[in-house]
């Protein structure tokens, strides 16, 4: 009866998916604070060694470090306080590159030696944004930056007459000024690959459930089922629980087909499914082997209440109304019901339940026959 016990890869039935999707959710409850942290703290690192070597005063170190840590201390508070829900972006990514940009300008408007430490840190800052900004948002950011830069420049050269050392703050302005476009230019690079990433897993995540899924009923295929029943198996080993295995057949489905076409014949296999599984346990499965031929994995089940459950099944199966569809008001089913023997492999219990099917079949239909375990 069963089209075939050819032996297939097995197939893992754990789901990397919804383990990933735990994953995700944990990381984004995580406050997401490498912008003000990882960036600040470099940057304050930086600040000591020119306070060391006599290039920064200690009060403006102290004000610094101080203001930065609040800073940290004020996005962590944020994102514990679950404030960051509130934003459009989440992540809070833009509010921190402000943050940090506008501290060390400040600082290097304080300190025109710690100047040199500005270009480098603020395109670290920018790289944040390039995993998390839209490109768009990268062009604010760095249009603002360069615009406030600028009026610090252009305060402080007022103030010296224009002196030489306007003309090396001019020069830093144009290095920064030439080299935002680019990480801005990388950033794009950077969203097209996140949306490619994103599309690539939507479409695994797709295929990997239709892998497990039979095309006509969307039930789980013959793969996925004889994966699950050697899970079964192992587990049963384990735990010494016992589980059934129900091998379902439509009687003379061949007849139905002749009698009525083969999308008829579609239809009722599709019904049939969708009724069948409405009506099982969830932590049963059902999956079709092939053609009208279906099995249903009863878990922690012994052979007495597999029995009553395929009964149950066949009772239900019969009370269908298919006068719509069929010549005929209504469909039978055999069902053969077999109980693991503890050590067996998994094709001699489907060969049992299969031998139990046929008993059926040669009973007259309609019927569920078992063999004991
Ligand atoms: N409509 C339809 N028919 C299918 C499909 N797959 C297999 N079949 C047909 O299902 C029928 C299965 O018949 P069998 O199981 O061999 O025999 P039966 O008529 O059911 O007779 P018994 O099992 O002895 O009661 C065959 O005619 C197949 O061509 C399918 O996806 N759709």
């Amino acid at each position: 009866m069963l089209l075939d016990n050819a032996r297939e890869p097995l197939r893992s039935t754990s789901r990397p998916e919804a383990l990933n999707r735990r994953r995700h959710a944990k990381l984004s409850r995580a406050p997401q604070i490498a912008p003000v942290s990882v960036v600040l703290s470099l940057y304050s690192l930086s600040l000591f060694i020119f306070h060391q070597l006599g290039y920064l005063a200690t009060t403006t170190l102290a004000a610094a470090c101080g203001t930065a840590i609040f800073l940290v201390a004020g996005f962590y508070a944020a994102f514990r306080l679950t404030l960051h829900t509130r934003f459009t972006d989440p992540t809070m990514t833009s509010p921190q590159i402000i943050a940090v940009v506008l501290l060390m300008l400040v600082v290097a408007y304080l300190e025109r030696a710690t100047q040199p430490a500005l270009v480098p840190f603020i395109l670290i800052a920018f790289s944040f944004g390039m995993f998390r900004q839209s490109t768009r948002m990268l062009i604010l950011h760095a249009a603002g930056c360069l615009l406030c830069y600028l009026g610090i420049i252009l305060v402080r050269g007022q103030k010296e007459q224009y002196g030489a050392a306007f003309e090396a703050d001019l020069l830093q302005w144009f290095v920064l000024s030439l080299s935002l476009p680019g990480m801005i230019l990388l950033g794009k690079q950077v969203q097209n690959l996140r949306q490619l990433l994103s599309a690539t897993r939507y479409q695994l995540e797709h295929y990997e459930e239709k892998s497990v899924r039979d095309d006509l009923t969307g039930l789980y295929n013959r793969r996925h089922i004889k994966s699950e029943l050697e899970q079964a198996r192992l587990q049963a080993n384990a735990e010494n629980v016992p589980f059934c295995l129900c091998v379902i057949d439509i009687d003379r489905f061949k007849e139905i087909n002749d009698n009525n076409g083969h999308l008829a014949g579609d239809t009722i296999l599709k019904e049939f499914s969708k009724v069948a599984s409405n009506s099982i346990r969830d932590s049963d499965m059902l999956g079709r082997y092939g053609g009208d031929e279906f099995l249903l994995l009863l878990k922690n089940t012994d052979l007495k209440g597999a029995v009553m459950h395929a009964e149950r099944l066949r009772v239900y199966a019969h009370f269908l109304d298919f006068q719509k569809v069929l010549t005929q008001k209504h469909i039978s089913l055999s069902i053969g019901v077999a109980q693991y023997r503890p050590g067996e492999k998994i094709e001699d219990l489907m060969s049992r339940a299969d031998s139990a099917l046929y008993q059926a079949k040669q009973l007259g239909r309609n019927r569920v026959e078992w063999l004991e375990s």
